[in-house]
C-alpha cells in the first residue's frame, strides 16, 4: 500500500541576487513575492497544500505555466524540503522529474547505472542485470561507456528513462515531457511505460496535455499560483477548464 500526505505544505525560493529594497514596488503588486525574516526577497512557490493520495489514484497535477507542478513534484521526491508544513511518502519512489537528477556527470552510463544499483541496495548480480537491462533499452551502443556530460539531451533521456524504468517503484513521480522523446524511442518506451504506470500504487504526473490527462488519470489537481484552486475526478476538472 502505498500513500500521501501533504498538509499545510509551504515552500519558497530566495533570490539571493535581488535587493529586497528594489522590489518594493513589484511586492504591491505581487502576492508571490515577499521578504523573508532574513529580509531576503523569495517566491513563494508552494502554499498551504493538503491532500492525501492514496493507492490506485493517477493524479494529473495542471495548471498554468509557474504554477508548482514541477515544484510539487520535487517536494514530492525528497529533492525541496518544506519551509512549513508536512508531507509524507509511503512506499517506494521512482521519479521521472529531472535528467541530470543522482547521477555524476564524470561517469559514464555503465558506472552511473551501477551506482545507483549499488545505492539501492542491489547485490552485484542484480546489479548487472540491471547493467544490461538498462544498455539494452536505451540503445545507446558505444554510448553507454562514455562519461554522461558528453551526451545529447536525447541520449540523457534515454539512459535517464531506462533506468528509471527498470526498477519498479509503488509511487511514480512524473514530468510530462519525459513522455517527448524521439518518436522511435518512444514508441518503444510506451509500452514499457504503460507496465511501469500500470504497476505502480501511485501515479503523479505534471502534464499541459489533457490528452494525457484522459489517458492515464482518474483524478486531477489543478495548482495556480503556488495553490490548489480545485481537485477531483479527471474529467470533471478538464470539463472546468474547458477541455
Ligand atoms: N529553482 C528555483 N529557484 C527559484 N524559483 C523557482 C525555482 N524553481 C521554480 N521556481 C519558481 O517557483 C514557481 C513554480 O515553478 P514550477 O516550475 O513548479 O511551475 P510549473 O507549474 O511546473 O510550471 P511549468 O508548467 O512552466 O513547468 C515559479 O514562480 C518559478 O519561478
Amino acid at each position: 500500500m502505498a500513500l500521501i500526505e501533504a498538509s499545510g505544505l509551504c515552500l519558497d525560493f530566495p533570490f539571493y541576487h535581488l535587493g529586497a529594497r528594489s522590489l518594493k514596488k513589484r511586492l504591491l503588486r505581487g502576492a508571490r513575492l515577499h521578504t523573508d525574516d532574513s529580509n531576503r526577497v523569495v517566491v513563494t512557490a508552494l502554499r498551504n497544500l493538503d491532500f492525501r493520495i492514496t493507492t490506485g489514484e493517477r493524479v494529473a497535477l495542471v495548471g498554468p505555466n509557474g504554477a508548482g507542478k514541477t515544484t510539487l513534484l520535487r517536494t514530492l521526491a525528497g529533492v525541496y524540503e518544506p519551509v512549513q508544513g508536512r508531507i509524507a511518502v509511503e512506499g517506494q519512489i521512482g521519479a521521472l522529474i529531472d535528467v541530470a537528477a543522482g547521477m555524476d556527470p564524470d561517469s559514464t552510463g555503465r558506472e552511473n547505472v551501477t551506482l545507483r544499483g549499488l545505492y539501492r541496495g542491489l547485490s552485484d548480480a542484480e546489479c548487472v542485470e540491471l547493467v544490461e537491462e538498462v544498455a539494452a533499452f536505451s540503445g545507446l551502443g558505444d554510448f553507454f561507456d562514455v562519461p554522461i556530460r558528453t551526451y545529447s539531451a536525447g541520449m540523457g533521456v534515454r539512459l535517464a528513462f531506462a533506468l528509471a524504468t527498470a526498477m519498479q517503484p509503488q509511487v511514480l513521480l512524473m514530468d510530462e515531457w519525459f513522455l517527448a522523446g524521439d518518436a522511435a524511442f518512444m514508441a518503444k518506451a510506451e509500452e514499457r511505460l504503460a507496465r511501469l504506470v500500470g504497476g505502480a500504487d501511485i501515479l503523479v504526473i505534471a502534464t499541459h496535455d489533457f490528452n494525457v490527462v484522459r489517458r492515464w488519470c482518474n483524478r486531477a489537481i489543478r495548482m495556480e499560483g503556488g495553490v490548489i484552486v480545485a481537485d477531483g475526478p479527471a474529467e470533471e476538472i478538464l470539463a472546468s477548464m474547458g477541455a
